[in-house]
Parts: structure tokens; sequence; C-alpha cells
């Protein structure tokens, strides 16, 4: 904090010669503004400075006055070590940004001239209050604050443009701000809502004055407009709370005694907050490190034993994980099974739950050995962070007999990982291969890549009746890749859906979509704001996964009873459908739903050419968003047709217990309708397993096709 600008007491009254300017500083008379400016610049530079010169965050824009404050803001909020890699000069008066020193003395020179003027001149030429120099001028370097009523006398106070809390020094005003307005779970200590724009205003304090998010907010408003509208009321109600148990009717006339009650609990939450990443951050075991640990282990107590000595407490079906990972790379375990007696002689855990049976692995249970078979064991435990199997579902053989590949990439190199087409052993007979069949009709439905155009983006039917121009919001980071803390992406997030939590429960607020892995930790039925085109940070950045396509080995293969009545036509009784051809953990992006995206009449006019009860390709955003409440009401209704033009996603089939979920996923655009559908595992998938969502069809009863989903769970029908 910096000393208030003396400022000369006397005024002499004598100067009534309207054509006189003043100095503020010593009264010396001046004929014109650009004298006096050149005078202020050589004989109180350091006034002048004080007066004029704010600082601001090139990153997030917010202001300082004290440099010393900037530069501990970046540091700990933008992991920016030194200030003038992110700095920008401030105009103390009106707010305008600058990159250097000149510039700003140029423009307080020709913008505000009349800041260096005796404001008493100032008064008996023009008594008008609108032309009156700042007040705040006169009460040195409070100035950026907005409070007109109470900067009287020599105490200034830095205000809080959040809730009207007034500080005696700017840390203090940091650190409430810091407390009371940025920690994820503080939501409810925020002010009243009074409009998505004034809200994004005061939330972001001066953004709305950056370029790009200015643009994006209107494009984002409507989208947010009747969320806001539905949870104004509560808000208020929170917030209302708030103003009478500890803020008087005007934020103006808090006082600081007021901070201590504000404060400590949101300290104290804040303190939990670090306290649990504090506990977070402990090392966990990756794949590798449990396999390394289980080759050597002569039973499961000993695998726990030495897990548990090296990374503390861990799940204590964590040899489930361990012995899958073992039987996925040929080392031969016996361990995991009941009723195994350790040559060792170490002890049998007490706990039930780490004795609990498991259906062994099936005799000469072997990688799955499709088009891709030869992996790299290591690069692939590489990526895997620790990840807990609990279910002996994933010992259970798959459809791992040997396969046919028909097909090494029905990409075609569209995809970055190829997408085998495969046949097994014992479906093979039936299938037609192109070329050996006489009837080029039936081989066309043995070869399902020659049925449709693989493409990789949907495209916009013109039945959409969309404007060809979308507007795309870019995050102000400038990093190269974002962090949560400060990207536009989760603040927008954050202001759509202020009670979104994660697939544990947690609240999302403050965090990406997804994890440090890439996988999605977000609950089914919330937009998901990936970075984008126009953002500057890179392919790397966390919140880019969509978009960077299928990075998972997928398999179409041949199924024994999820047939396409389009293809019956083809005598091509065995329908296909999608299986891993390597093992998917939880959260994990499989692929993007795409196709021609169709509005409802057209989607419509060809369910009724396809056959509304037969195959069809048609996956319907309307169906899908209306079992999710959580979705922003009046989101777009639209279709996607991948009959013609579409992906591997086109050959996924539906289950009634799917192990896939979509999620609508922001990538170029913020219109809902241009929205991808991304397919994400819900739960683990082991190698061979098929991958399924749930097509949630809208049917009336009696109609949709049998459903041979085989689900304990399975509705009968397709809808
Ligand atoms: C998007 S396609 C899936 C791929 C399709 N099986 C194929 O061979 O091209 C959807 C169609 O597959 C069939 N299908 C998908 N899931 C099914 C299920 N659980 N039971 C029966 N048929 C299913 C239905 O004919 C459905 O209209």
């Amino acid at each position: 904090m910096e000393e208030p600008v003396p400022l000369p007491l006397a005024i002499n009254d004598s100067f009534d010669d309207d054509k006189t300017i003043k100095c503020k500083m010593c009264s010396v008379e001046f004929l014109d503004d650009q004298q006096l400016g050149t005078h202020w610049m050589e004989n109180h530079k350091k006034e002048a400075q004080r007066l004029f010169r704010g600082y601001a965050c090139a990153i997030c824009l917010d202001s300082f006055i004290n440099k010393k404050v900037l530069e501990s803001h970046v540091q700990e909020r933008h992991h920016v070590q030194f200030v003038e890699q992110c700095m920008l000069l401030r105009c103390i008066s009106c707010g305008s940004h600058f990159g250097n020193t000149e510039e700003l003395w140029l423009h307080v020179l020709s913008t505000h001239p009349v800041d260096f003027r005796l404001s008493k001149i100032a008064q008996q030429h023009n008594p008008s209050a609108a032309e009156e120099p700042p007040l705040k001028l006169e009460l040195g370097n409070s100035a950026s604050l907005e409070n007109n009523s109470e900067n009287v006398g020599s105490v200034q106070k830095f205000i809080c443009r959040f809730c009207g809390l007034k500080f005696d020094l700017l840390p203090d005003l940091g650190r409430h701000h810091q407390a009371a307005h940025m920690g994820p779970s503080l939501a409810s200590s925020r002010p009243p809502k009074k409009g998505v724009r004034y809200y994004a205003y005061k939330l972001k304090s001066g953004r709305l004055s950056h370029p790009r998010f200015k643009k994006g907010l209107g494009a984002v408003s409507y989208r947010i407009r009747n969320r806001a509208t539905a949870t104004m009321k509560k808000r208020l109600q929170a917030s209302k709370l708030i103003d009478t148990e500890i803020i008087s009717a005007e934020p103006h006339v808090m006082e600081n005694s007021n901070l201590g009650r504000l404060a400590e609990p949101q300290c104290s939450a804040l303190a939990k907050i670090l306290f649990s990443r504090t506990h977070k951050t402990k090392p966990r075991p990756n794949n590798l490190d449990i396999l390394s640990i289980a080759r050597s282990s002569c039973c499961k107590v000993s695998l726990k034993a030495s897990l548990e000595e090296k990374y503390g407490m861990l799940p204590e079906c964590l040899y489930l994980k361990a012995a899958k990972l073992c039987s996925e790379h040929n080392v031969q375990v016996e361990w995991h099974q009941e009723k195994f007696v350790c040559i060792n002689g170490c002890k049998p855990a007490k706990d039930p739950d780490f004795l609990s049976p498991l259906i062994p692995l099936p005799n000469g249970f072997e990688g799955h050995q499709s088009a891709d078979s030869l992996d790299d064991a290591d690069e692939e435990l590489e990526l895997d962070e620790c990840h807990y199997i609990i279910n002996s579902q994933h010992f259970k053989k798959g459809p791992m007999q040997k396969a046919n590949i028909l097909c090494d990439d029905l990409s075609f190199g569209k995809e970055s990982v190829p997408v085998a087409c495969v046949v097994d052993e014992g479906l093979f007979d039936s299938v037609y291969i192109s070329g050996l069949s006489s009837n080029e009709q039936n081989a066309r439905s043995s070869t399902p890549w020659e049925n449709f155009i693989y493409v990789t983006n949907s495209s916009l039917d013109q039945s959409l009746d969309l404007d060809v121009e979308s507007v795309q919001l870019g995050c102000t980071c400038s990093n190269s890749t974002c962090f949560p803390e400060t990207c536009d992406h989760v603040y927008l997030f954050d202001n759509d859906y202020e009670d979104a939590r994660d697939i544990f429960g947690k609240p999302m607020r403050g965090r990406f979509p997804y994890d440090d892995k890439g996988r999605i930790i977000l609950e089914e039925g919330y937009l998901v704001y990936e970075c984008n085109r126009k953002c500057s940070c890179n392919i790397a950045c966390p919140n880019r996964v969509l978009q960077k396509g299928v990075r998972v080995k997928l398999e179409v293969f041949k199924t024994e009873n999820k047939f396409c009545p389009l293809t019956l036509l083809h005598v091509d009784l065995q329908g296909w459908g999608v299986r891993a051809g390597e093992p998917i953990l939880s959260g994990t992006f499989v692929c993007e739903y795409v196709g021609e995206i169709l509005g409802e009449q057209e989607a419509n006019n060809r369910l009724t050419r396809y056959g509304r009860d037969g195959c069809n390709y048609m996956f319907n955003i309307g169906s899908q968003i209306n079992d999710m409440s959580r979705l922003i009401e009046g989101q777009a209704r639209y279709f996607i047709d991948a009959s013609k033009y579409g992906n591997v996603s086109r050959f996924i089939n539906h289950s009634c217990s799917p192990n896939l979920v979509n999620h609508q996923v922001l990538v170029d655009s913020m219109d809902c309708h241009r929205a991808h559908i991304g397919l994400y595992a819900s739960q683990d998938i082991s190698v061979g397993e098929e991958l399924t969502f749930d097509y949630r069809y809208e049917l009336l009863p009696g109609q949709g096709y049998p459903c041979q989903c085989g689900a304990s769970t399975c509705r009968g029908r397709l809808y």
C-alpha cells in the first residue's frame, strides 16, 4: 500500500481568470493542459504514478494498485514466475489497459488532463457535478475502487466489487476475494444475480472489457437465460440469508468487522479444500507399478502388503486389478483364486471382502488376438493410472475366439487408431465375403464399410435451418495448457450448472469435466465445454478430449442376434456390433456419434422411409435429453443420422444396461445444435466386451424391435 498523494492544502481563491489553469500539486499557473501535463511529467511524476498508474493481470485482467500484489497474484493463480510476462498497466481513472508506461502517459495526458488541474478552479468554472474532476483523484490511490459515498477525509478503503466489503489494505481485499468469491464450494456467498451479464461482469470483474469474452458472453447468454431465471429464486433466497445474517441492507455501508464473521467459516472451508487436495496428491500406483509388484508376489496377502508399504492404504479388491493385469500380460498367477494357499505360508487377511470368491480365469485365457494385437504393453500401462476393478465380470471370457479379419481398418486411415472389422470363427460361414459372392447385393451386406461413407465429422443438414456462422468462445488462458482455476470454459460451465456434481458426487465447481488422464468425471446430462480453435492452448490441454478423436482400439464384429432388418433384405441375418480391442477404463472417451445432423421434420420423414421399427442409425438428442433434467431448458432437439455418413459409432448396439454414456460436447460452437455427441465408458470394459449405449428410442408401447441385449434389466423392446 502506497501513501496517499499529499495534496496542497491551501488553495488560492484569487484565480478568477477563466483562462488560467493551475497545477493541482503546486498551484503554478499554465495556459493550457499540454503545458500543465508537461509540468506534471517533469515535476510530479511520482505523484502522477500514484494517481494514475495501476496494474492489471494480462491473463485474467484483475486489477491491482500495487505491483507486488500483482506479482503474487500471477505466481499463485497463473503459475507465472515473472510478473513482467503478464503485466498490463491500467489507467486508474478510467480502467484502460496499456502495454507500457509511455502509452499510459500519452493516454493520461490526452484523456484526463483535467485531473491535473486544481479542482477548486474546475469547480469555479463549472460547478456541475458531471464535469467535476473525479473525487477519487483527490483521495489518492483508492481511485480505482468504486465508492463515491464514503471516500471522505484521508481514510481510504478498498472495496470488494462483488459484495461491497471494505478493506483498509489491498492484500486484505485480495485474501477476501480469494476466500469469499473464488473457493470452489463457496458459491452461496456470492451476491444475488441481477441477470447473466451483470453476474458475469461481477464474477470476473473487468473481463467484460476483454473483447473475446465480451463477444462470447452475448452468445452464450441465450442458453444460460432460462436456467438463470430458474435458479434465480434459489440464489436470491440463499443470498438473502447471508444478507440478513451478515450483511446489512447496503453492501456499501458494511464495516470491516463483518469481515471476521464472513471470512472465518470461509477460511475454514478453504482450508478443508486445501487439506483434501494435499491428501489427493499422494502417489498412487499405476498399472505398471501394480504389475511389477504382482509379478513378484507369492499371494494376495504379500501383494497387498508390498503395495501398501509403498502407497499407503489401498482398496481391498486391488488384487483383482493386479490379477487382471497379470492375465493381460501373460503372467501366470493363481493367488486370486479361491482356496489358493500360499506356499510361503502367508496368512490370509481376516477381512471377508478381501477373500471374496472369484470366478477363476478360463483356461487358456489370452490377450485378444485381433488385427492389431501387438500392443506395446509398457506404453499402454504408462497411460493407465491405478484403476480399481472390483467386478469379477472383468475376468469373464469375451468373444475371444479366433477372429477372421475382413478389413484391417474400415475407417481407411481416417481414425488415428485403425478400426478392424472381424468375424469370429463360429460365425464365419454365414458371412458373404466381398468378391466371393456372385450376388453383389448380398456381398454388400457382408462388407459393412461399403454401406456408408466413413466420416469423422458430422455435417449439418439444410433442414436444420441454422445460421451458417456459429459463435464460439475462446478462453483467455495464455498458456499452452489451461488451468481449471482460470479457464473461462470452467467459468461458463459453473455459471450454467452451479450445483453440478462429478460421478462421485463431489461438486464440479472450478474443475474441468475431465480428470488429468482425460477421463470424464462429469455426471451424465451436463454440457461439456471443451477448449477450441479460439483458445491459445494446444491439443495437450486437459480440456480437449473428444476433439482428439478415437484413441482406443475398437473392433466392428459380427453379432449373433443384433441384426438390422434393413440388411435382412440382403440375406444377412447377423448384424454388427462394436467391441473393445483393448481394456477401456471407466470415463475414457470412446468415440463420437457422427452423421448428418437433422431437424425433427426431416428426421421423421427419414424414419418413415426407413421403417420406424426397423434398423436405423438415428441418434435422437431429444429423447436423450428428456431423460436428463440437468440439461438447460429449451435445449435443442435434433437427430444425427448415420445411415449414409457415419463412423464406427453407427455399429454400436443398444443395451438396457449399457457400458457407455453420452455427453453433449461443445467444441466448435456454443450452439447446442452443433454439440458433438461423445460416447464415454461408464465402467471398466474388458477386451472383447461389446460396447453399448442406451438408445432411449421414443416409441409407443408395442412399437419397437425385440431387444437382444441380454441384460437382466432388459426392457424387452428397443425403446
Ligand atoms: C445403429 S444400428 C447398430 C448396428 C447394427 N446392429 C448393424 O448391424 O448395423 C441400430 C440397429 O441395430 C439393431 N440393434 C441394436 N441394438 C439391438 C438390440 N439390443 N437388440 C436387437 N437389435 C439391436 C436394431 O436393428 C437397431 O435398429
